[in-house]
């Protein structure tokens, strides 16, 4: 059964907060709580605002009535703060200025069970709203008691008298009553259909609305990065497990079964040595060269004791040797009449032990064990690949990798090969190429969906057609405020998508847009900024993870790792990611980062000769100390995660 889609908004009460935003935890926490809550199955919330005021009537009332006359129907709001005994603590008081707030009995229990505040449950209109303790540990404890019980008394609060009536007929003008929403009704058409039908959760603007009707405001709320790769990460499946053949092509894929060894290495008894194979309790001595074993196919007769047999390193040794004398242990005593063997060898290594320099059968895999589990990655190194050959291995399971389609978007975007030099308003797609490039190096299949003008209609059949071959879309350009910015209102509206976020606090990136289509299975879709930077930095933070997860990594993110910088580095008043040149200093034993030039989103050189983003805070986040320089001075650390190989200086 398709999920029950719920919205919540969090209103975190705290005059310490709504000075220092950075101060609050309960916010992130309790936003957590709702997406661990949310399942595929049975109900997804969607954190779709989040507010902090001070303990002020006034300004809790504010919040309320902005959430609950706002464009998105809420089906829950939580406060967090403001609940507890003390005089300053007046969220229980502060009835929902907009309709009379009732106090709602399937709420009661928990009520009861909430001891140490003063906990309210009511509804105003159809929205259900709650107030939670102020500590995070006794935030997210009350949700967690509450969350079970929410989803039925939400689907209450809006009017449905039975939850079975969201999966029937009518749904629509229901959803567009109540903001509940359920996706069983508008999927299964078995692709993806464009259509007129403007969802009732779509926040974009109108396909075809005039200018002047447009947002001023982005509707979509400010996700953090960790909430959006926390997002992604849930959405993205594994696409599924194929056969494949071992051989150099099977580079970068995961295995999706245990590698069992179906025959020893060595399968034969072989010298490790070029020598004579003895008896090795016979001693020094001279003994007469009775065979000649090389590394080749065939047979050889036992030897006895008091003979020899000469060997070449690999070579399977004659029954009944028991160790292996090297060559230069030994003196050449004697030579057949014809001289072109040796009759006797003196062997004068003394004291030869049972076994040595012998292969044992199995010795270094033995029939049977598992060489490889579920889950190892194929490496470029060589080693899993040499393994499965070594042990007969000709195909293996392993998971699926995604096909991912590029498309470049804009009017002004122009052919990068294009001749002739470019007219005003025109810029060359460096878009499509770099990101093709990166998406093909970690070994996934890429389809090159050209460049599509700002026109709904043309994005529109290009993503549809797109939506039959690929696994994943990526775009860049016309995710922003423009009024061409058409990504956005044409997934939720003319594919029937699901945008997940559609802005993050970060730099670059801002615009960054996650949505997912059914069609009819269900595919992703990264709408990336149209800033060069910002496409490759997102590619790399949310895109190729994603990918990564979807073919059973296990660690699908890029590693991060704590680097000394060399130069200072400025301070945004976003959370940014600098793209950074990362070395190891064979003089101190550390990483050292320094930068690429000039970080403007529109600067791609910014990523030229970059193996790494530095993931810098945003400066409301630093000491008070780094807030007034304005930078992490050159020396101090910060995290880095690497793209690409680090050398050394
Ligand atoms: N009023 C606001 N304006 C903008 C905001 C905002 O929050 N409010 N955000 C800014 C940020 S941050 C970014 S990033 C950009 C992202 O814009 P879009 O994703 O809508 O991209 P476009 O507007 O289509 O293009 C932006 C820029 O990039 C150039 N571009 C586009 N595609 C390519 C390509 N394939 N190869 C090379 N260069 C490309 C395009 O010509 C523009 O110069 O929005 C800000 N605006
Ligand atoms: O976030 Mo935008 O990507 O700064 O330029
Ligand atoms: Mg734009």
């Amino acid at each position: 059964m398709a999920p029950t889609k719920l919205n919540a908004a969090i209103i975190v009460v705290s005059t310490t907060a709504s000075k220092d935003p950075s101060s609050d935890a309960s916010g992130d926490l309790l936003t957590e709580s709702f997406i661990a809550n949310s399942s595929a199955e049975s109900t997804t919330w969607k954190v779709v605002a989040r507010r902090i005021v001070s303990d002020d009537r006034e300004e809790i009332q504010g919040a309320l009535k902005t959430l609950l006359e706002g464009p998105t129907k809420l089906n829950l709001i939580v406060t967090t703060g403001g609940t507890g005994f003390a005089i300053a603590d007046i969220t229980p008081e502060v009835r929902d200025p907009i309709s009379p707030f009732l106090q709602i009995p399937v709420l009661i229990n928990w009520i009861g069970i909430s001891m140490m505040s003063r906990p309210v449950a009511g509804v105003s209109g159809s929205t259900i709203i709650v107030t939670l303790p102020g500590s995070p540990k006794g935030a997210t404890e009350n949700l967690g008691a509450l969350i079970k019980l929410l989803p039925h008394a939400c689907i209450q609060a809006a009017g449905i008298q039975s939850s079975r009536k969201l999966h029937s007929g009518g749904v629509e003008s229901l959803e567009k009553q109540t903001g509940v929403y359920n996706h069983s009704h508008s999927h299964g058409h078995g692709h993806a259909t464009p259509r007129a039908h403007t969802s009732a959760e779509s926040r974009a603007n109108r396909l075809g609305d005039a200018v002047t009707r447009g947002h001023r405001e982005s509707p979509y709320p400010m996700v953090t990065v960790k909430e959006a790769t926390d997002i992604i990460a849930r959405e993205t499946q594994l696409k599924g497990i194929v056969e494949v053949q071992v051989n150099e092509d099977l580079v970068g894929y995961v295995l999706a079964e245990d590698v069992t060894a179906v025959e020893s290495v060595p399968a034969y008894r072989a010298s490790i040595v070029d020598g004579y194979a003895v008896v090795h309790s016979d001693g020094k001595g001279t003994y007469p060269v009775v065979s000649v074993s090389h590394a080749a196919p065939g047979s050889i007769p036992p030897l006895a004791s008091g003979q020899v047999a000469r060997v070449t390193t690999g070579a399977p040794l004659p029954p009944c040797a028991t160790a292996v004398a090297m060559v230069e242990d030994t003196v050449l005593k004697s030579m057949t009449e014809d001289e072109k063997e040796e009759a006797e060898v003196e062997i004068l290594a003394d004291r030869m032990e049972d076994g040595e320099n012998v292969r044992e059968v199995g010795s270094d895999v033995m029939k049977g064990d598992v060489v490889l589990k579920k889950g190892d990655i194929i490496s470029a190194i060589g080693g899993e690949v040499g393994l499965l050959a070594s042990v007969g291995r000709a195909s293996v399971k392993v998971y699926d990798k995604v096909t991912v389609g590029v498309l470049s978007t804009g009017d002004e975007v122009v052919h990068h090969c294009r001749e002739g030099e470019l007219q005003l308003g025109e810029i060359r797609d460096s878009n499509r190429p770099a990101l093709l490039s990166a998406i093909k190096a970690q070994g996934f299949s890429t389809v090159d969906l050209g460049i599509t003008g700002d026109k709904t209609g043309a994005l529109q059949s290009t993503l549809i057609e797109a939506l039959q071959s690929v696994d994943v879309i990526v775009t860049t350009g016309g995710v922003s405020m423009g009024e061409l910015d058409l990504l956005k209102p044409t997934i939720e509206q003319s594919l029937d998508g699901t945008i997940h976020f559609g802005r993050v606090a970060m730099k670059p990136g801002k615009p960054t847009t996650f949505a997912t289509v059914e069609s009819p299975k269900k595919k992703l879709i990264f709408a990336l900024p149209g800033n060069p930077a910002s496409a490759l930095v997102t590619l790399h933070l949310f895109v190729l993870p994603s990918l990564r997860k979807s073919q059973g990594y296990e660690h699908y993110d890029f590693p991060q790792v704590r680097v000394t910088v060399d130069e200072d580095m400025g301070l945004d008043p976003r959370p940014e990611f600098r793209r950074a040149f990362v070395r190891f200093d064979m003089v101190d034993g550390r990483l050292h980062a320094s930068g690429t030039g000039g970080q403007r989103s529109s600067r791609i050189g910014s990523a030229h000769g970059a193996n790494a983003v530095l993931v810098m805070p945003a400066l409301r986040e630093v000491s008070e100390k780094r807030r007034e320089l304005g930078c992490i001075p050159k020396g101090e650390t910060v995290d880095a995660i690497l793209w690409g190989q680090i050398g050394c200086a």
